[in-house]
């Protein structure tokens, strides 16, 4: 196997070294090296310990714990670099200056906001779901993740996928997909890491000791298999070059359009939704303490979920040159959305009956709890916004970006860092967080900043769509864009200032880890010394 592993190893090494001699541009040289170091120094690390006795991984762990321990650092990291970007950016509209003349070509917001939109959901959303997913699956089968190392090449090779994304977004390699901007060859990339992670968790399921499988494991499996098909068509695509980063699209014109939103949106409803849904139904009544509230609804609401989302992509495609009846199935079945989603938010939120007590002791419950409301909320304002004349004033506007950053920073986000809370205790085996005031500021933090980015974002949304309707009684329109940008302005800045908050709120967090990582050093065993009045190291 270790032969097999150098000879790839090698030929990668390579032919990267060749890439990069004849790479076209620049993003694709420097990926090219990227690869080449990567695949030398692993050719390294693998050449050292052939013939070496295999190393078992603490075979005395029931689970395989290394890989999500990992998994949870990666999560804090990426949503700290998100947020960060994300609050730049948030600045940068309100201060163009911030456009910085030296970094013109790479840190121009067109540059920054898919660094800004990738870093938080593939990269921050990404691992807390492989993380989360694979810390569920093991404790709802009852055995170790299937397939051993192969853990931790999904994870290693996702973080490559994210760093090959990021870089050359900056770089300017993109396909102009919104979500899909990766071009081919991180494609590929993303194609073989998934399908290995697809292979962990179904073998994981199929080998399980419990008999029955989880709902929560439907959740995340939907997601898995989901992003896999969505992946692969939306980026059917031709290189110009195998030794460039440009390719053409398979689909072009209309049809083009329609695949790049049944992508985007099923990105929404299977990443953003169903995958968390699956932490949604594990977490949740762990923390409470008490069942799922109906099992029966769980499973309803899962084959109607999965079944509607995938039909309601051209909502995002309203008043273009796709088909009337195109658009009024999107809109029909985005309504019809509604009710699995809150079939969802209610299950969660009844879960707590009888403990709805622990809002007030417990920080970690009330993040859940908020994450639960803004889910229910923003599936509430989406059906609404897919009606053809609710999204007539909405469309293009500000009103769409609050829309997404409640789901976002309300739902995925708190929800994730309830699941942090909970996991890092137990994975580095301390009894709780460090700090339950420190969560509790975070708590406080996130919420302030999600309100000021929300209902400022309604506001100029809803301002600037309104103003670029205006009509005089002759017929012509009253302001011109330009009004409208200046408009906007102080709603920018209280949005900017939202961001602050919420990325406070999650620095608290990383501190919060840090000290409760740090305290789970194997305690020092205190021998006999001499003095013996000597206090032992804790
Ligand atoms: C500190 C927190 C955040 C701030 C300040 C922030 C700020 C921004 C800004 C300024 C934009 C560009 C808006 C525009 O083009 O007009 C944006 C776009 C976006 N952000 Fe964030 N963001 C934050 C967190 C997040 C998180 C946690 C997620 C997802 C989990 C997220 C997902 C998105 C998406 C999907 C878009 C594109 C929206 C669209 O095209 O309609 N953001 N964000
Ligand atoms: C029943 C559920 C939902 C429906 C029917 C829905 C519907 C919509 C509609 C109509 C738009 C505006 C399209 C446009 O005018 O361009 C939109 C945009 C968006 N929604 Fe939702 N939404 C739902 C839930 C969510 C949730 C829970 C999230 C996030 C976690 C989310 C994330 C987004 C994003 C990222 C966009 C912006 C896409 C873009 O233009 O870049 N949606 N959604
Ligand atoms: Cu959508």
């Amino acid at each position: 196997m270790n032969y097999l592993k150098l000879v790839i190893l090698g030929l990668v090494t390579l032919f990267a070294a060749i890439a990069t001699n004849w790479a076209h541009d620049l993003a694709y040289q420097v990926h090219a090296l990227l690869i080449m170091l990567v695949a030398a120094g692993m050719f390294i690390w693998v050449l050292r310990r052939t013939d070496e006795p295999p190393k078992v991984d603490s075979p005395s762990a029931v689970y395989f714990d290394g890989v999500i321990r990992a998994g949870v650092i990666a999560t804090a990291f990426w949503g700290i670099a998100g947020f960060l970007v994300g609050t730049f950016i948030a600045f940068q509209l309100a201060f163009p200056a911030l456009n910085f003349e030296f970094l013109q070509g790479f840190g121009n917001f067109g540059r920054l906001r898919p660094l800004h939109t990738s870093a938080v959901i593939f990269a921050f959303g990404g691992n807390a779901l492989i993380a989360t997913s694979f810390y569920v699956v093991q404790r709802t089968s009852a055995v170790r993740l299937w397939g051993g190392n192969t853990a931790w090449f999904v994870f290693w090779g996702y973080q490559l996928f994210i760093v090959l994304a990021a870089t050359g977004y900056l770089m300017g390699a993109t396909q102009s997909k919104e979500y899909a901007e990766p071009e081919w060859y991180v494609d590929i990339w993303l194609t073989i890491v998934w399908v290995t992670y697809l292979a962990v968790y179904l073998g994981t399921i199929v080998k399980r000791r419990e008999k029955h499988i989880y709902v929560a494991n439907w959740f995340f499996l939907s997601f898995i298999i989901t992003v896999a098909m969505l992946h692969l068509v939306n980026n059917l695509s031709i290189p110009v070059s195998i030794w460039g980063s440009k390719s053409v699209q398979v689909f072009s014109g209309v049809q083009d359009a329609m695949t790049q939103w049944w992508y985007g949106h099923n990105a929404v409803g299977f990443f953003l939704t169903a995958g968390f849904l699956g932490m949604m139904y594990y977490f949740v009544p762990k923390q409470a303490g008490r069942p799922v509230y109906s099992y029966k609804l769980s499973i309803i609401h899962f084959w109607a979920l999965i079944f509607l989302y995938i039909w309601a992509g051209p909502h995002h495609l309203h008043y273009t040159a796709l088909p009337d009846w195109a658009s009024t199935l999107g809109m029909v079945f985005s309504i019809v959305l509604w009710m699995p989603s809150w079939g969802g938010m209610i299950n969660g939120l009844m879960t707590l009956q009888g403990a709805w007590d622990k809002l007030r002791t417990d920080p970690i419950m009330r993040m859940f709890v908020l994450s639960l409301g803004f889910y229910g909320m923003s599936t509430f304002e989406g059906p609404m916004m897919s009606i053809r004349a609710v999204n007539s004033l909405s469309h293009y506007t500000d009103w769409t970006i609050g829309h997404v950053h409640s789901g976002a920073l309300g739902w995925n986000g708190m929800i994730t860092f309830g699941a942090i809370y909970f996991l890092t205790p137990k994975l580095w085996g301390r009894e709780k967080m460090y700090s339950m005031s420190a969560i509790n500021w975070h708590f406080w933090l996130a919420t302030l900043g999600i309100v000021l980015y929300a209902s400022s974002m309604w506001v100029t949304g809803i301002m600037e769509g309104l103003m670029w309707r205006e009509v005089d009684d002759q017929g012509f329109l009253v302001n011109s864009f330009a009004d409208t940008v200046s408009a906007k302005f102080p709603m920018y800045v209280v949005r900017g200032l939202g961001g602050v908050m919420f990325l406070s709120g999650a620095l608290i967090m990383c501190w919060n880890m840090w000290m409760t990582i740090r305290g789970a050093k194997p305690a020092t065993v205190s021998l006999p010394s001499a003095k013996s009045n000597a206090v032992p190291a804790e």
